[in-house]
């Protein structure tokens, strides 16, 4: 069973169509989101370039100093740029005066780097803040169907790993631009010394080019299955982690773990081949570099006649020229690496930016009235028709027990009634108002919800039960007395404060519905939906917590859906689901 899964685990690992679609997009976006960052940025590695394009050109007068006679055939040649550039200031090119302009416009550069790459820094700072915000909104804002068509694990891939790397691919590529921005002023002085040298260096840069191809190839294909098999390890790592209590229970670790281990072993694989494409090329910059400069010195000495102070400028500015190209070409190998990431964190924002639940925020403000009704709703799953032709009303005020087999519709009911479910036909009403028309956040916030699977956070009771709200010490603990729930928190080590562990495993199974219950009753509901919520109870706080919650009528409407005789037999009134339908069994 390993092996077949690993199997699977190794296509998962292949690259997508829908996920080439905006690889290499990355830059384009960041330029469109920080315009003005961007032409700063840009603005700021021009200068940096121009400092150290013009330092370089004043070499030629600090050389022609130092070697006066070095210039050969060229003693009678007329003043080059620099001479005709200090000329025209009226400076005499001394050489103090020529080493200062040097280190001022080298710190002059320095500076240009530090806030261009500064910039470069914060925007992909931001850049990845933004990106992961974006997500979480456009997930918050998602259609709740949208997370069961996907492992959670893809989506904390996308906010954590995807947008790191995102982070990484834009300032890589930013660097790269710098170096390629630098390179380009190198080649203008070349162009100004030695058009020959100039068109040399272009030749060398396209031949260059070709012969690093491949390596670049492979690193992005590298980097497109280190995004996918990563994003594969978190996903399958978050699934065992959340069931390792059965999967250690039953002796299944040895079943599990070699699928983590082909996959982080797939990852390691995906490293190797990058490693070797980065290192590959890094090693054949030398020879390749060197044997550019001993072609472009046999043509300077032999084919032209080039002053020595000028070659000797030239041979810097073509070492500095190469150098550069060997940054722009790592660097760009490092962005593709990381490029692809960007592509799938894009599809995961679009997807969950697509699945935005319409009109959550408008319409009217819901009043129960005289209860909800369903007239003629039919709900289906792909081509699973779930629910046909319901037509029932659960009143208000009262106690509604929901109950049938498994499987026959029951919490797709509830999902109907509280609008995370679209009917495929007929209508649900609120007090009259077609669901369509009301306000579905202040519907939902009128809602108190149990569901079937509690999940309790990493965190306090107290902030389990209050959530995000607002409610103080004293109506948790009300919340926590209506739940049945008080006697045993207030036994626990902290009390209010005691941390109930991972999806709340340090208490008990029905101890954590009860914290559920609180957190539902704390937000004083006008309709609460309990879904099976007493299940995990025993006879007695069932009880009790049926009889708080009866209580609450008639302000509170009740929907109990519930295999267990004790909901029924309290209930006002019973339906019953079953072969697609409901039915009102009593009333
Ligand atoms: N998100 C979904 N996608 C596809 N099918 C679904 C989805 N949710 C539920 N179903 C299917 O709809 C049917 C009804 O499911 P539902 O959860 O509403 O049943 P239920 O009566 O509440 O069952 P139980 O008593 O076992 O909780 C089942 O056949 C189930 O497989």
């Amino acid at each position: 069973m390993a092996k077949r899964s690993a199997r699977a685990s190794v296509q998962s690992a292949q690259v997508g169509p829908a996920e080439e679609q905006e690889e290499g997009g990355f830059l384009a976006y960041f330029a469109r989101a920080y315009p003005l960052r961007t032409a700063l940025m840009i603005a700021l590695l021009i200068l940096a370039g121009l400092a150290e394009g013009v330092g370089l050109v004043a070499l030629l007068p600090l050389v022609g100093l130092v070697l006066p006679n070095a210039g050969g055939g060229s003693s009678e040649a007329p003043p080059g740029a620099t001479e005709r550039f200090f000329e025209t200031l009226g400076i005499e090119p001394t050489l103090g005066l020529i080493l200062t302009l040097i280190v001022l416009l080298m710190t002059l550069r320095a500076i240009a780097m530090w806030l261009a790459m500064r910039q470069v820094g914060f925007t992909a700072a931001m850049v990845s803040t933004r990106l992961r915000q974006r997500l979480i909104k456009a997930l918050t804002e998602a259609d709740w169907r949208h997370f069961s068509r996907q492992p959670t694990g893809h989506l904390t891939a996308a906010v954590s790993d995807q947008a790191n790397r995102s982070a990484g691919a834009y300032a890589d590529s930013c660097a790269c631009a710098a170096e390629a921005i630098q390179g380009i002023i190198y080649l203008a002085v070349v162009l100004v010394i030695s058009p020959l040298a100039a068109l040399l260096a272009v030749v060398s840069g396209a031949f260059m080019a070709f012969v690093f191809g491949p390596f670049v190839r492979r690193t992005r294909n590298a980097g497109k299955r280190q995004a996918i098999v990563m994003r594969t390890i978190i996903s399958r790592l978050t699934e065992v982690l959340a069931a390792i209590k059965p999967v250690k229970a039953m002796g299944q670790e040895t079943e599990v773990w070699p699928l983590l281990e082909h996959e982080t072993r797939a990852f390691e694989e995906t490293q190797r081949q990058a490693i070797v494409a980065r290192e590959s090329a890094a090693a054949f910059w030398d020879p390749i570099a060197t044997l550019i400069i001993a072609i472009g010195l046999y043509l300077a000495l032999t084919k032209t006649s080039v002053p020595l102070t000028e070659l000797v400028v030239l041979a810097v500015v073509f070492y500095r020229l190469i150098t550069k190209a060997s940054q722009v070409q790592r660097r760009y190998q490092a962005a593709v690496l990381n490029g692809h990431s960007f592509g799938m964190l894009m599809t995961a924002v679009h997807a969950a930016e697509r699945a935005r639940e319409p009109r959550v925020h408008a319409g009217r403000v819901p009043q129960l009235g005289d209860g909800i009704t369903l007239r003629g709703v039919a709900v289906t799953y792909g081509e699973h028709q779930v629910l046909s032709g319901i037509d029932l009303t659960i009143p208000a005020g009262r106690m509604t027990a929901i109950t049938g087999p498994s499987g026959s519709g029951k919490t797709t009911l509830m999902d109907v009634i509280t609008g995370l479910s679209p009917v495929s036909a007929g209508m649900v009403s609120i007090g009259g108002t077609p669901l369509g028309e009301v306000d579905m956040g202040a519907w939902r916030r009128s809602i108190g919800y149990v569901p079937q699977e509690v999940l309790l956070f990493f965190d306090t009771i107290r902030a389990n039960v209050a959530l995000a709200g607002t409610a103080t010490d004293e109506e948790v603990e009300a919340a926590l007395k209506a739940a049945g729930a008080w006697s045993f928190v207030r036994e626990l080590p902290g009390g209010l404060d005691y941390v109930v562990g991972e999806r709340g495993t340090r208490i008990s199974g029905g101890q954590r519905q009860r914290i559920a219950i609180a957190r539902a009753l704390v937000r004083r509901p006008k309709l609460l939906i309990l879904d099976e919520a007493t299940a995990g109870l025993d006879t007695a706080t069932e009880a009790a917590v049926l009889e708080t919650v009866l209580a609450l009528r008639p302000g509170v409407t009740i929907i109990a859906v519930s295999h267990q005789p004790a909901v029924p037999a309290v209930a006002d009134r019973i339906i019953e689901v079953g072969g697609g339908s409901a039915r009102v069994v009593s009333s």
